[in-house]
């Protein structure tokens, strides 16, 4: 199946009320496991609807490669059952009266499909979802991941091109949401389906996606493949959205705080002028915690920012220390593998190399100086 297109799409739920999607372009690639993510509100689901074709656009199109789904201006609507796209949400409606296998049947049926075609493509759905030994039992008798297990292989039963699912894993506890992370991912792989998928849990994007969507009040904020929405955030909505902790974001300028100030000096140097940094409109820098490092005064290189900061709290995470920082009146956060001594009061040294310095104009859009100095592009892990 082609990529799915949207285009200029707008969704007002009534008539002249607030847009719950506002202008959204958004091509989805063909093959592509694209994760829609955002905080609650921003408009996930609506997009999802509609390309599901469960809502109707207030404005805009909706096609997939040549063939038009949805066109307001033109007054084409194609109706979901004739999309040939399998839905799965949260809640997994499976019926409680059908054995599994019956309930993985139940869209073969209605279509009217042989019943040795309908047991070959049962039995290969509950084989993919590792279901089969489970066949004969009610969806009471099931574990929550089972049941979701089953709808999943309801929906691949019928094999549709694209799958859309919303938030399918918020139900299960942390371990069988793990779990079904890799099971989903592995289905992409063996199916090569399209699947689009609505999450506000960035770790779940992150682990899955092959491209992830960032929208904030129903607008895209950007679509790129996970990792590099993670080193190369749009705005500093997105660099603060992913992370955890978040990374750290401050104002930098010759006005701005004390952690401000020396990283605006900083970024002023080696041929910069601190005008030049003005111009160029660096308002919030941006560095990641996992991109910071307590060093020993030597260690530190020139070409490296650093700078002295007062532990405020060390807390192990097991894997890793999160280290809570401040500088002056800013908090920071720095997280190592690296067990270190110091303890809360303690003034410890800090440094982050240029290339993992993100910069952000006063709108907050990335601005990567890259035209100026190369070396703060913050491409080190692009
Ligand atoms: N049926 C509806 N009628 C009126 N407003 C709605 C309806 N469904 C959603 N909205 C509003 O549209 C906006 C976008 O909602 P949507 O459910 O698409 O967001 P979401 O990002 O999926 O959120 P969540 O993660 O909480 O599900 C919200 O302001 C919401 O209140």
């Amino acid at each position: 199946m082609p990529d799915i297109t949207l285009t200029a799409v707008s969704k007002a739920y009534s008539a002249g009320g607030p847009l719950a999607v506002d202008n959204l372009d958004l091509t989805i690639p063909d093959g592509s496991f694209t994760c829609l993510l955002g905080p609650s509100g921003c408009g996930k689901t609506t997009t999802l609807r509609m390309i599901a074709g469960l809502e109707h656009p207030t404005q805009g199109s909706i096609r997939v490669g040549d063939r038009q789904l949805d066109s307001v201006e033109r007054g084409i609507f194609v109706p979901p059952e004739k999309r040939g796209m399998g839905l799965v949400f949260q809640n997994y409606a499976l019926w409680p009266h059908l054995s599994v296998r019956r309930n993985v049947e139940f869209g073969l049926t209605v279509r009217k499909t042989p019943s040795a075609e309908r047991k070959r493509l049962v039995d290969a759905a509950l084989t993919m979802m590792q279901i089969l030994h489970v066949a004969d039992r009610y969806p009471s008798q099931l574990s929550g991941g089972q049941q979701q297990r089953v709808s999943l292989a309801r929906m691949l039963a019928v094999n549709p091109a694209v799958l859309l699912l919303d938030e399918p894993l918020s139900n299960l506890d942390a371990t069988l949401r793990l779990e079904m992370r890799a099971e989903l991912k592995r289905v992409h792989d063996e199916t090569g389906h399209t699947i689009v998928f609505v999450t506000h849990d960035q770790l779940e994007a992150m682990t899955m996606a092959t491209h992830v969507a960032v929208m904030r009040d129903g607008v895209l904020q950007q679509l790129a493949p996970p990792l590099d929405v993670y080193h190369r955030p749009a705005n500093t909505f997105v660099a603060a959205f992913l992370g955890s902790p978040a990374m750290n974001l401050f104002e930098c300028g010759p006005e701005a705080g004390v952690l401000g100030r020396q990283a605006w000096k900083y970024l002023s140097g080696g041929g910069l002028t601190g005008g030049d940094v003005h111009a160029a409109g660096v308002h919030t820098v941006g560095v990641r915690p996992e991109a910071l490092r307590i060093v020993d005064a030597q260690e530190s290189t020139e070409a490296d920012w650093a700078f002295d900061a007062t532990v405020k709290a060390v807390l192990p995470t097991g894997a890793a220390w999160t280290i809570s920082l401040m500088v002056d009146d800013t908090e920071l956060y720095l997280v190592t593998t690296k067990a270190i001594a110091a303890v809360s009061g303690d003034t410890v040294r800090c440094a982050a190399a240029a290339s993992a310095l993100h910069l952000f104009d006063s709108s907050g859009a990335r601005n990567d100086l890259a035209d100026v100095r190369p070396e703060l592009a913050g491409t080190a892990h692009a």
